[in-house]
């Protein structure tokens, strides 16, 4: 199987499925820094990425928006000094789709360039 970040993202719609526990298990294991988080009722992705500045902390996220707009799916990004928070969920199920975990690994692709 490709790297998460290798794989592509599926268009997706209200009828989508949302990954099962099992599987959330299993794809979290290539993302071991990404946290599940409840918010409003729905699991969402997320993970903070420190910075030595705020001019590195706003060049990561326009990298991280840019290849949200490649992939059509898009994160909801907090820019701060030194630190961008990322939190990655598929609005259209209220909830984790696969898609979610590929833009997480991309993400953290991004990070380690
Ligand atoms: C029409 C368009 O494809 C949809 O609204 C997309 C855009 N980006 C999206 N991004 C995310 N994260 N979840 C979505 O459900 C979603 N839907």
């Amino acid at each position: 199987m490709e790297p998460l970040s290798k794989q592509n993202c599926i268009p997706c719609t209200g009828n989508a499925a949302k990954v099962t526990e099992e599987e959330m298990n299993e794809l979290l294991k290539e993302i071991p820094q990404w946290q599940v988080k409840e918010v409003s009722e729905e699991l969402h992705l997320e993970r903070a990425y420190k910075f030595p500045d705020f001019q590195k902390a706003l060049a990561f996220t326009q990298q991280v928006g840019e290849s949200a707009e490649q992939a059509g799916h898009h994160p909801a990004i907090l820019t701060e000094w030194g630190k961008v928070t990322v939190s990655w969920w598929t609005h259209a199920i209220n909830g984790l789709h696969r898609n979610d975990f590929i833009m997480a690994a991309r993400t953290d692709d991004l990070a380690a360039q």
